[in-house]
Parts: structure tokens; sequence; C-alpha cells
């Protein structure tokens, strides 16, 4: 068990840029889901590099006791598992062997055995057996993004970092990698940030939001409490309402656009 996520007065940008000023976020207990929401250019990618070390924040980012802000980027990647908004390059690759490589980079002290058969594991977890033989460059993008999270999975880290995992996807693998997604937290106790737009995925989906907007936090907390109408103007600029599907999960109707605010440059 690795601990709780906590952000204490965490602050990032680019160059002289801010873009997410002292934010604290948690503690979000080991198990949590948690999707990180807001309009366009918000923060959420920058938010996630941060994190996973990509970019120099100044605050704390604590996992347990541990502060990774001080990590070097080496120890890092034992504990962070990092898939970026980019597809995996087109290479002549075939999904087992980039996907192969990818945890032999991180756990190559492991047998040949045991590698086998976690990277098998995945395969099955994520329904992609039936493409492990075929080429990155030979692949559609959805498949591609799909191999790049079986990349991340298969190192099973206990902070898990997914910048728009599913905007590759059709209806039914954004539900396959949701639902693999929340059964790997539960089950593993893992923490997992994911950036999203699909706001009634994340409704569904996630125990708690965090949700961006002007510089820092605009609201955090469990689906059900945070999202609203209010939110909803003030995080997107529209007009919307917050309803319950016949399985009880809430779920977001949007009506209009209304004044946005200008997307941050
Ligand atoms: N490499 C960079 N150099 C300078 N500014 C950057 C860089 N990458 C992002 N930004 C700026 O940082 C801000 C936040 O960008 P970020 O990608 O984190 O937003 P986002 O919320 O993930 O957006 P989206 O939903 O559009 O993917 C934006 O104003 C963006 O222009």
């Amino acid at each position: 068990m690795t601990g709780s996520l906590k952000l204490e007065d965490v602050s990032v940008g680019y160059g002289r840029k801010p873009v997410l000023n002292h934010l604290d976020i948690g503690p979000l207990p080991p198990g949590s889901l948690v999707a990180v929401v807001g309009s366009n250019a918000v923060g959420k990618s920058t938010l996630l590099k941060a994190i996973a070390g990509l970019r120099t924040s100044s605050g704390r980012i604590l996992l347990g006791d541990t502060d990774l802000s001080r990590l070097p980027l080496s120890g890092r990647v034992r504990l962070v598992g990092y898939l970026s908004q980019a597809l995996p390059q087109p290479t002549s690759l075939v999904a087992y062997e980039a996907v192969t490589s990818a945890f032999r980079a991180v756990r190559g002290d492991l047998s040949t055995a045991e590698a086998e058969r976690m990277v098998d594991e995945v395969f099955t977890a994520l329904d992609l057996r039936n493409i492990a033989l075929r080429r990155l460059s030979e692949m559609s993008g959805g498949q591609r993004q799909m191999v790049g999270l079986a990349q991340v999975l298969v190192r099973k880290p206990p902070l898990l970092l997914l910048d728009e995992p599913t905007s590759a996807l059709d209806l039914r693998w954004q539900l396959n990698v949701l639902e693999t997604v929340r059964t790997i937290t539960r089950d593993d106790k893992v923490i997992c940030l994911m950036a999203i737009h699909d706001i009634n995925l994340a409704l569904r989906f996630c125990d708690q939001l965090i949700v961006l907007g002007g510089g820092g936090l605009l609201a955090a907390g469990q689906p059900d409490v945070v999202m609203d109408a209010g939110l909803l103007r003030r995080a997107y600029g529209i007009e919307g309402r917050v309803e319950h599907c016949s399985r009880g999960f809430p779920i977001v109707l949007t009506d209009r656009a209304v004044a946005a605010p200008p997307m941050p440059q």
C-alpha cells in the first residue's frame, strides 16, 4: 500500500507563464478514480505532467510519505504510470513487442516468464489479444491508443495519470477502458487521475471530480455533490442540467453555449 495522493500549494507553468497557481488537492485515497475536467487550455494536461515530473512545479506532491516532486525521474517511473495525449508512434513493432519493451524498461528485474505473464494479463484485461501481433504502423488511431494504455497499465504502478485515454475510441471501447480502469483502481488499490472531456463518462465511472478553471480549482468532490448547473456555467460557459439516468447515475444534459470566459492563451 502506497498511501494517499495529496497536492499542497502546487504551482506550475511554462517559462514565466503561470497555468495553475497554489493548488491544493486531496488527500485522494488508494482505490480512487478521479476525473480531471474543465474547458480547453485550463491546465488538465499540465497538472498531470507536473505530477508525472515532466514539468517543474513548486509545492509538494505527496504519495503517502513520498514527495514525488523531490524524486528524480528515474525514481518516479516505478510509482507513476503516465499516458500522454499523443498516440504511440506508428512503428514497425507489433503490439506485443511494444508493450513488452515498455514493461521491460521499468521492470527489468523480473524474469522473462513473469514479464510474459503480466503482458498476457494486460492484453486479456483490455480485450486486445486479437491485435497483439499487428504492427503499430498498420493500426488505426484507436488501436494505437489502446496499445499506449496497455504499455502503462502493464507496469502496475500505484499512481496512474491518464491524459484523455478515450479520445480516439468508439463507444464500446470507451466503456471497455473505463470499466477496466475502474476495476484496476478498485481491486489493486491504485489511484488514477484521468483528464477527460466526456463529462458523462466522468460522472458515471469516477469517485471524485477535480474541476479546473481560471488558474486553479473551481470545485472538487463526489460527482453527485459538486456537479450542478452553476458549475457547468462557470466551468464551461454553458447552460445545462444534471439529471439522473434510470440506473441512478448523474448525467449532464446540455442546452446551449452562453458567454464563456475567453480560452486561456
Ligand atoms: N509547451 C508549452 N509551452 C507553453 N505553453 C503551453 C505549453 N503546453 C501548454 N501550454 C499552455 O498551457 C495552458 C494549459 O494547457 P494544457 O494542455 O494543460 O490544457 P488542457 O486543459 O489540457 O487543454 P485541452 O483540454 O485543450 O487538452 C494553455 O494555455 C496552453 O496554451
